[in-house]
């Protein structure tokens, strides 16, 4: 039985109430994970999960209930007022803008949020941006009572990583794992078959439950689970040698802002914000 939900928090209108990470019915061999990831401070968490419409980039919002503290994963440069605007509504201190890899589509907005709130930037050392913070494999993240683990996830990017929390069973894949895809490999050092030991030994070990909120999505879709993927990914359920094959032959055009992005990335965006910017 699932519990009716009473909280408007935005977040139960996506997961229905359950106290701990319990499955609760199976449909086309899946369990259905209604889990709920602490909306209403059950667990001392805020969360929310923004979207810009130009880059399809998923931008999310992690906050301690308690202390208050909270992190921004994979902010767009264009959104960080509206990201910001809500960390103060809500009473919130920005501590970290953190990037799970270097972005070729859209330019990072954590050089701005850090020139608008002071918080530190963060991305992998082995991305070889510019940050505040650079993280490896097993590092964590922490916010007020909370802890986010490093996972090195390259193969898209060798500086991507995944942000995986496990006192809530939820994972940021970043582009690693997309909702039934996953990152290209035709640029910025990607490589098929690093990407697919990757997915395979980080992300599908996690527990089958796990939340997974990926980078990007170009079909609507918000978040997934390690069981589902592992069941309906079309690319990452074939062996590795039709990965590769699938993944040399996508011909995705480039990104738009790839020219743009990229350099600015390599700085962790934009750091330089006219005072007057700052104000408004
Ligand atoms: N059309 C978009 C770019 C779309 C794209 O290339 N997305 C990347 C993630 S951003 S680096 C990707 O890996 N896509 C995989 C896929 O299968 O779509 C734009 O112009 O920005
Ligand atoms: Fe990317």
């Amino acid at each position: 039985m699932v519990k009716p939900v009473e909280s408007q928090d935005y977040f139960t209108t996506i997961y229905k109430i359950i106290k701990e990470q319990v499955t609760m019915s199976k449909f086309n061999g899946v369990k259905i994970v209604s889990r709920y990831f602490s909306p209403s401070g059950e667990k001392n968490l805020i969360f929310r999960q923004f979207f810009d419409h130009i880059s399809s980039t998923y931008t999310y919002l992690l906050g301690c209930a308690k202390t208050r503290e909270c992190i921004l994963i994979d902010p767009v440069l264009e959104q960080v007022k509206r990201d910001f605007q809500v960390t103060q509504d809500l009473g919130l201190k920005l501590k970290y803008a953190v990037n799970t890899h270097m972005h070729a589509d859209h330019v990072t907005g954590t050089g701005y949020l850090r020139a608008l709130s002071g918080c530190k930037t963060i991305i992998s050392k082995t991305s070889r941006a510019q940050a505040d913070i650079h993280v490896e494999e097993n590092d964590s993240i922490c916010f007020g009572d909370h802890e986010l683990k490093v996972l090195s996830t390259p193969g898209h990017t060798n500086g991507c990583v995944t942000y995986y929390f496990p006192s809530q069973g939820v994972a940021f894949t970043g582009d690693a794992l997309l909702i039934r895809g996953c990152g290209r490999t035709d640029f910025q050092e990607g490589d098929p078959k690093i990407l697919y030991k990757s997915v395979h030994s980080k992300i599908f070990t996690l527990p089958e439950s796990t939340l997974l909120f990926p980078a990007h999505d170009y079909k609507g879709m918000m978040c997934t689970s390690v069981e589902e993927e592992k069941k309906f990914n079309p690319r990452l359920t074939k062996s590795e040698q039709e990965f590769v094959e699938i993944m040399n032959n996508l011909n995705l055009a480039y990104p738009q802002q790839i020219d743009r992005a990229l350099p600015a990335n390599r700085v962790c965006g934009i750091y330089d914000i006219p005072n007057e910017e700052k104000k408004n």
